[in-house]
């Protein structure tokens, strides 16, 4: 089950996590914003989408830069991260606990769900 993810990177270089809801799955856990990808969407849209629902923001898809994927064993979700440094609107909390803009070398500091890791990893080696 394909699942997108975006890390929007200020220009200041921070970057935007999403916490998710206390009482869910995976909850409290800091994560890049996004969701699962619905039938009839590509992956570009479905991240639009879920920007837009999460965090109040207008992304083009020409705006999003594939970087990363992450699975593992057992899971049937593949989250795809794309990193995105355009966007229109000020981001706030519209579904989540709560959101933060935090410096690349204070990302693994936030506790992550586990695919969120390594996508973290590949974020900070690529910046
Ligand atoms: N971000 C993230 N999601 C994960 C990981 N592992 C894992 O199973 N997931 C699952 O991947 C899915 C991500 O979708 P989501 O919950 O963020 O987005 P959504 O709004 O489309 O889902 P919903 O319909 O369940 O509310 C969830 O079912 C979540 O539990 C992980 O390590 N990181």
């Amino acid at each position: 089950m394909p699942v997108v993810a975006a890390a929007l990177i200020a220009a200041n270089g921070r970057i935007l996590l999403h916490q998710r809801k206390l009482d869910g799955a995976l909850g409290g856990l800091w994560e890049f914003p996004g969701g699962k990808v619905e039938p009839g969407e590509n992956p570009d849209s479905a991240l639009v989408r879920e920007l837009a629902e999460e965090l109040g923001v207008a992304v083009d898809p020409a705006d999003l830069v594939y970087l990363a994927s992450a699975s593992e064993p057992g899971n049937p979700h593949v989250i795809l991260l794309y990193t995105c440094r355009v966007w229109a609107g000020e981001p706030v909390c519209l579904a989540g606990e709560a959101i933060a803009w935090v410096a690349p070398q204070d990302l693994l500091a936030h506790e992550m769900p586990p695919l969120d890791v390594p996508l973290a990893q590949a974020l900070i080696s690529s910046i």
